[in-house]
């Protein structure tokens, strides 16, 4: 029977089939930790007396928590420092591999795991965190778990996991210049919502998905739980084998040649049935950004913030007014006209070096608006030090931008880099949840094109908008 990618992968990984309500028992080829979702799974193991049983597959990195400023001082809040420090006793005590702050490989876990060739078509990959979806962008069926089934990781390097449905999300035609993978997802989360995923797991397909590059599409399958969904996917094609050749964990020789002919067996065989098809076309759309408190309130960058009394829909209604309340916008107000007091360039979702060349072109003899603060916090250690060997950091230095060490930083605040009351960002993270960036912060999900022309400009905008 003709079976999709994501069955493909979770068909080749069951361990044991569960038999009627029973979920099946999937093996995981690997582990991503951060400090924040494994001390308790960590506890359980030590109380159980049970080891890590591969820690071979297991790898840890520090992210979450970690200033990007002094970051060879302690660390000056002490529950981070807890945080962080009780990573660094739990994996030495169970032999896991850390990249710790200030490591040449630390960095955000789902920008760690990529760079480092771990991540691979057709693996199954999990972590404690809902951004483990990113590494579907090779073809992977990965997503986040909770704190129990970290556990259950550790000790058994299996999980329990009931199916899935499928969903083809094609996204056909060109993408205009200017207009990227963010975009893409934001509109995407607009048209099925921030609930549309659940229970599936979202293939993204059709011809611009194609000719993104590899970094492009971790942007896509990263939002892939903003829309709810389990998980986000691509088959591995070429760009994905030419990403991965030669990574330090990527097979070699004889194992790579193995390895490049079972994953092309992984792509959705002709014909095969999704439960739901969307379909989008590339060529109509334009840079996108979010109005409201969740990733699928959000517009086209020309349009204007809409009027409640205009939605037909009640729940939907009542969540643009309450959002419009928290986010202190009126009605009909032209996004462009929208000014922020900070830009934020980082994150899972665009912290990687793409994502840095393509803000840096923007910014290149230009600077950022008075009044504004602009933070460049590189999603790795890596993405930094390449960043600085093409120079990137002086263009953002010069502009008038702060070039900081790498972590997760302001997407969420679990660090000192948060929004104050009141203040208003544009971001290129992927939450604009109430207080996500800090208490009474008001978050604009972006692009890190339209990030920095917003820097220079000081409003919502993309480069068109630009001199
Ligand atoms: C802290 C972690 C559990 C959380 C997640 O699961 O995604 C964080 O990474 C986030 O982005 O909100
Ligand atoms: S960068 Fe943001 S979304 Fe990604 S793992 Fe860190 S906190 Fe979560």
């Amino acid at each position: 029977m003709a079976r999709t990618l994501a069955e493909k992968v979770w068909e080749a990984h069951v361990v044991r089939q569960g038999t009627g309500d029973e979920p099946d028992l999937l093996y995981i080829d690997l582990h991503l930790v951060h400090e924040v979702t494994s001390p308790q799974a960590f506890e359980g193991l030590r109380l159980a007396g049970r080891p890590v049983r591969r820690p071979d597959l297991t790898i840890a990195t520090e992210d979450h928590n970690v200033p990007t400023v002094d970051i060879d001082k302690p660390i000056a809040d002490l529950v981070s420092r807890t945080q962080v420090d009780t990573l660094r006793r739990n994996c030495a005590e169970f032999g896991v591999r850390l990249h710790p702050m200030g490591d040449a490989e630390q960095g955000i876990v789902h920008v760690v795991g990529p760079q480092l060739g771990l991540t691979q078509p057709g693996m199954t990959v999990v972590c404690g965190d809902s951004h483990t979806s990113t590494h579907g962008a090779f073809g992977a069926l990965a997503f986040g778990i909770g704190t129990s089934e970290v556990e259950h990781v550790m000790a058994t390097q299996t999980l329990p996991l009931r199916p899935f449905k499928t969903m083809a999300i094609t996204v056909d035609g060109e993408l205009r210049p200017g207009v990227t993978a963010k975009d893409v997802i934001l509109a995407v989360i607009a048209q099925i919502g921030t609930g549309g995923g659940q229970g599936y797991v979202l293939e993204y397909r059709g011809s611009a998905i194609r000719a993104l590059s590899m970094e492009a599409r971790m942007t896509v399958c990263n939002m892939s739980i903003e829309a709810g969904a389990r998980a986000g996917m691509i088959e591995p094609d070429e760009v994905t084998f030419a990403y991965l050749e030669g990574r330090p964990h990527a097979p070699r020789g004889e194992n790579w040649d193995a390895a490049v002919q079972y994953w092309r067996t992984l792509a959705t065989d002709e014909g095969a049935e999704f439960d739901r098809e969307i379909h989008i076309n590339a060529d109509d759309l334009t840079p996108f950004v979010t109005w409201g408190t969740n990733p699928g309130q959000g517009l086209p960058l020309h349009a204007s913030i809409p009027d409640p009394e205009q939605i037909a829909d009640e729940g939907e209604r009542l969540a643009a007014e309450k959002a419009l309340s928290y986010m202190d916008l009126a009605p009909g107000t032209p996004l462009r006209q929208i000014s922020v007091d900070t830009v934020f360039l980082g994150s899972c979702t665009n912290g990687r070096i793409e994502d840095l060349r393509a803000a840096a072109e923007v910014l290149k003899g230009r600077k950022v608006a008075g009044g504004v603060r602009m933070l460049v916090v590189p999603g790795s250690m890596r993405v930094r030090a390449q960043a600085e060997a093409e120079g990137l950091h002086e263009v953002f230095l010069d502009a008038g931008a702060e070039w900081r060490q790498a972590g997760c930083s302001m997407c969420l605040g679990m660090n000192p880099d948060q929004l104050t009351p009141g203040e208003r960002s544009a971001s290129t993270s992927n939450r604009n949840f109430e207080g996500r960036q800090g208490k009474g912060g008001r978050t604009h999900l972006v692009s890190p094109l339209v990030a920095a022309a917003t820097a220079v400009r000081g409003t919502l905008a993309s480069p068109a908008d630009l001199d």
